[in-house]
């Protein structure tokens, strides 16, 4: 029999009170994968990483982590979860050193203390009282709380916010390895350069609804180009280009068109040329990227 996937959420609904915060949410995340869940402030991402920690009880649906029901399973999978907790409830002058033995100390089969130092750049503040310790490091610090004891599925909360771009390099880079051990990783971030660089699967909410889902490839690649650049005869009429794109001529002679650039406005664009007596010269188009199709679902919602 196969190995159940590593997070399984179906139709799962969490309300506070009256409030609905997530409203029939469902994903998959295999082991050896990476899923970022993007949203904007309120969206209800951290409500369903709770209920994936087992820290909630679904309103509604189901939610399996590891085959098991976080809430009811809870302590049977705590030794198999790496959480990045955050910084609130830890000794102000425990040092990093200190809190890296006991994580340890809890696992049956920890990670050698010394590489994660390595790998997260923990050196130079090995000993500090964690009350001096700058918000990159605690993060850093963080991250490696969440790995040491080896866990099968990793929950990371914005994992790289404050962090230095060494440190957001480094913390990719460890992203990549959990994946390639075949780890499953659950991230939520605001960064979407952070998402498109390291996600197999995005899954984008608003106001607790699911409003896409793919790989970034397949997110960026819906619905066309992002952006055409033309360059043509000067002085053509921009605001009778055909409807829904909007081009702007700067300067003389390059046309920025944008809009639905699938085939059929690309052709369009082309048509217009023509009927205006135009001659184009080049042509050049840019990919949509994971912010262009995020700001987008999210402005449609809000709309
Ligand atoms: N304990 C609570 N009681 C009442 N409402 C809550 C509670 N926790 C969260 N909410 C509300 O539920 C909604 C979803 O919150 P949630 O924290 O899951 O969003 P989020 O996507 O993680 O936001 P952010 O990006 O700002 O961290 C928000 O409107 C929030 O105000």
């Amino acid at each position: 029999m196969s190995a159940p996937p590593a997070i399984t959420v179906e139709d799962l609904t969490v309300r506070y009170g009256d409030r609905v915060a997530v409203d029939g949410v469902s994903f998959r995340l295999r082991r050896g994968e990476v899923l970022a869940l993007l949203g904007p402030n309120g969206a209800g991402k951290t409500s369903i990483v709770e209920v994936c920690e087992g820290y909630r009880r679904a309103g509604g649906g189901t939610v399996e982590v590891l085959g098991l029901d976080p809430f009811a399973d809870h302590d049977r999978l705590t030794p198999r979860m790496g959480i990045m907790l955050q910084s609130g409830g830890v000794h102000p002058r425990v040092s990093a050193a200190d809190m890296l033995e006991l994580f340890a100390s809890f696992a049956a089969h920890p990670l050698e203390v010394d590489l994660l130092v390595d790998r997260l750049d923990l050196g130079g503040f090995l000993h500090t009282p964690f009350i001096r310790l700058s918000g990159g490091e605690r993060q850093r610090l963080a991250m490696a709380l969440a790995l040491v004891g080896r866990p099968e599925v990793v929950f990371l909360d914005e994992p790289t916010a404050g962090m230095d771009p060494r440190g957001r390099y480094r913390t990719w880079e460890l992203v990549d390895e959990l994946r390639s051990c075949g780890v499953a990783v659950l991230l939520t971030t605001h960064l979407l350069d952070e998402a498109e660089r390291l996600a197999d699967q995005v899954v984008i909410i608003d106001r607790g609804r699911l409003l896409a889902a793919g790989s970034p490839e397949a997110l960026t690649g819906m619905g066309g180009v992002g952006r055409l650049t033309l360059t043509a005869t000067p002085g053509l009429p921009v605001a009778a280009m055909p409807a829904g794109l909007v081009a702007a001529e700067e300067p003389a002679g390059t046309y920025l068109v944008e809009g639905a650039l699938d085939t059929a406005g690309l052709a369009a664009v082309l048509t217009w040329c023509l009927a205006e007596g135009a001659t184009v010269t080049g042509l050049r188009t840019e990919s949509r990227t994971l912010e262009d199709v995020f700001l987008e679902l999210t402005a449609r919602e809000a709309a």
